[in-house]
């Protein structure tokens, strides 16, 4: 493909990606997906190319554009290699109109970046929302050690004391440490959010929103394979990724329950005020994760945004009805929204007199209100907020 082609391409897609957003379809990276599957005259260098043009386009929006070729005008703006390739050549774009629309650019719509700031996100901190995110590695403490694993690249450590950096794009899931499961692909905020959950050999330990069980492996690995990990969610799908992932990292203890929306406490009936820990990594609008998926700023609006916020509280208040006297709760959101973090769980510790905040030492982030926050643009992870508190006697 020529690369005035490959922009066409790319605005057509962004077409289909900015339709998507609006219905709350297909994710961008889906949409692709389909489309190189379904058009294999794209080769690989083809497929690279349209796959940043898309995403660079996504990233130079703030709002939802109102056209693809409005989104990559945007990105025209701040790259000055695209306006040349709007030549009106075969299979290209058409030449730029005199007072074409251009997308507005901008860290997200005003609505929400309005939001961000009053939870003291804005300028480098907004900015770094829409960063590129590393290749981050948990080595599995029950199959190998990060100080002795051998690996096809060097990888640098985070601050996760089992985290390993590598670029983005590194092919990981074609080494044999990772078909072996001695490594998983997992960001070093979501280890340090399963470090809060300090949990032991031999413990209960509940992960209420376990989705593919990406912490549910760090915490089974955290307790050496020893006492008893229930992982539940609603998600059917999710869930059932789980327990393949859970083989192939050796982690025999995990556990994995299928909740019902609404009735979650039927199936745990025989571990309420049971677990030594609960944690609560919740659904929520992900803005801590837009490096990774950007065209989910266009998809959240106000009333998506509540039910997050009342699904929340809900969850943590059967968390605490799960843990005993003495037990700990650990609440976890992706999110950077205060709604969703620190004001969430201050609201939880209302409804909970006797409740006692315990963060246990993070190797990052910084305090917020009663958590830790963790950012982008500070700790080069995504974004998360990470709460404790401890059950009175
Ligand atoms: C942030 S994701 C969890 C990610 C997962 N812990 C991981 O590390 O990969 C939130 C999860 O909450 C689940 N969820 C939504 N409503 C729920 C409910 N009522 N009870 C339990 N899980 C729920 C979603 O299906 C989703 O998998």
């Amino acid at each position: 493909m020529t690369p005035a082609a490959r922009v066409q391409t790319a605005i057509e897609l962004l077409d289909a990606v900015i339709a998507a957003a609006r219905t709350k379809g297909a994710p961008a990276d889906r949409i692709l997906a389909d489309w190189f599957k379904a058009n294999r005259f794209a080769g690989s260098k083809d497929r690279r190319a349209i796959r940043e043009l898309v995403f660079a386009a996504i990233r130079a929006c703030g709002p939802v554009p109102a056209t693809g070729r409005a989104a990559m005008l945007r990105l025209a703006e701040v790259d000055s290699a695209i306006a040349p390739l709007f030549d009106g050549s075969n299979y290209g774009p058409a030449r730029i109109a005199d007072g074409e629309a251009v997308a507005e650019g901008g860290v997200a719509p005003a609505w929400l970046a309005d939001r961000l700031a009053a939870s003291e996100i804005a300028g480098r901190e907004a900015e770094a929302l829409l960063g590129r995110a590393p290749l981050d590695l948990r080595v599995n403490g029950l199959k190998a050690d990060r100080a002795t694993i051998k690996l096809p690249e060097a990888a640098q450590p985070t601050d996760a004391p089992h985290g390993l950096r590598l670029p983005p794009g590194t092919p990981v899931e074609q080494w044999d440490a990772y078909r072996d499961g001695l490594i998983e692909v997992q960001d070093t905020g979501s280890q340090i959010a399963c470090l809060a959950v300090a949990a032991q050999p031999g413990e209960t330990v509940i992960d209420l929103c376990a989705g593919g069980g990406g912490k549910t492996l760090a915490l089974a690995a955290a307790m050496d394979n020893l006492g008893w990990l229930v992982a539940s969610d609603t998600d059917r799908n999710r869930l059932s990724r789980l327990l393949p992932r859970a083989e192939r990292a050796g982690a025999t203890i995990a556990e994995t329950r299928l909740l019902n929306p609404t009735r979650e406490r039927e199936a745990l009936a025989d571990l309420l005020g049971k677990a030594d820990a609960v944690m609560v990594d919740a659904p929520c609008s992900g803005t801590g994760t837009w490096r990774r998926n950007p065209e989910a700023r266009w998809r959240l609006d106000d009333a998506e945004l509540a039910r997050f916020v009342k699904i929340q509280a809900y969850l943590l208040d059967l968390a605490a009805e799960l843990i005993r006297p003495g037990g700990r709760l650990v609440y976890v959101t992706c999110s950077l929204l205060d709604e969703e973090g620190a004001t969430q769980f201050a609201a939880f510790l209302e409804r909970h007199p006797g409740w006692q905040v315990a963060t246990p030492p993070l190797p990052a982030g910084r305090p917020r209100a009663d958590g830790t926050r963790l950012t982008p643009f500070q700790d080069g992870t995504d974004g998360f907020f990470i709460a404790c508190a401890g059950r009175p006697c």
